[in-house]
């Protein structure tokens, strides 16, 4: 399998506060890596990172061999890098349909043959289909993570980022987003990040586990793995899962 992503050395924060210590890991083409950890372990500060949002005291950061620390936000998304913030981030004076033909990209060369359109991210999420032409506001916290989540793919990226993508979402939602995932990820082959509370629901779906604590990583394992150990779980996460 080749290597998609490459972190080394990396350490980050916010302006003189560093947050992350050497942080260091390798991502495959096409594979799901589920980050997890306790609260204010590092999780959203790995995610931004990567995005270009935090100070990067040091390390390296490599997406298909390009750097990508030395590259500005707008410039990692023309890279590649797929982000769904914490807080999504919608345009919320846009309509539903503008927020996506605001940031959409054509498919990129050598990309995928079917690559992301709003028509596909309708048919993925048909409530949005719906509310194509309500406007940011209008739409409930579920149909938001949605739209984000269709944001960052009419992008084409190569890595998606998705942090704590289900938080606060009625079970029901939770149920079509992970559906979602699970489609982009496993069965189309896109490559992600995914910081989850819940932790198994993201390691069933997910190839590979990153375990945060202090800003360091603490074990590593395949979800596989680390989702059939909840005794190895509750000690790294602190809580019963
Ligand atoms: N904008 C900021 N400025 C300064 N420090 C910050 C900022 N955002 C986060 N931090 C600090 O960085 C550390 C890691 O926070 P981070 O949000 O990355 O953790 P997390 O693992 O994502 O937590 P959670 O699960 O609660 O979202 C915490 O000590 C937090 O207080």
């Amino acid at each position: 399998m080749s290597e998609l992503l490459r972190i080394e050395n990396l350490s980050a924060g916010y302006g003189e506060a560093v947050v992350l210590h050497d942080v260091a890991f390798v991502l495959g083409e096409g594979q799901t890596l589920a980050l997890l950890g306790r609260n204010g372990t590092g999780k959203t500060t790995l995610i931004n990172t990567l995005a270009g949002a935090t100070r990067q005291h040091g390390g390296t950061i490599a997406l298909g061999g390009q750097a990508l620390h030395k590259l500005a936000p707008h410039q990692r998304a023309a890279a590649g890098i797929g982000w769904v913030p914490q807080e999504r981030n919608i345009f919320k004076s846009l309509t539903v349909h503008e927020n996506l033909t605001a940031v959409e990209r054509p498919g990129r060369p050598g990309g995928t043959s079917n690559p992301w359109n709003p028509q596909r991210v309708y048919e993925m999420f048909p409530r949005l289909a719906e509310r194509k032409t309500n406007l940011g506001t209008q739409l409930s916290g579920g149909e938001q993570q949605m739209l984000a989540v269709g944001r960052a793919l009419v992008l084409n990226p190569k890595l998606l980022l998705l942090d704590e993508p289900l938080e606060g979402l009625a079970p029901i939602i939770v149920e079509e987003l992970l559906r979602a995932i699970r489609r982009i990820t496993q069965d189309e082959g896109l490559a992600a990040i995914i910081v989850e509370q819940h932790p198994q629901a993201i390691l069933a779906i997910s190839d590979e586990a990153v375990v945060l604590d202090h800003g360091t990583i603490v074990h590593t394992d395949k979800a596989a793995t680390l989702r059939a150990q909840p005794e190895v779980l509750d000690r790294l996460l602190g809580v019963a899962r």
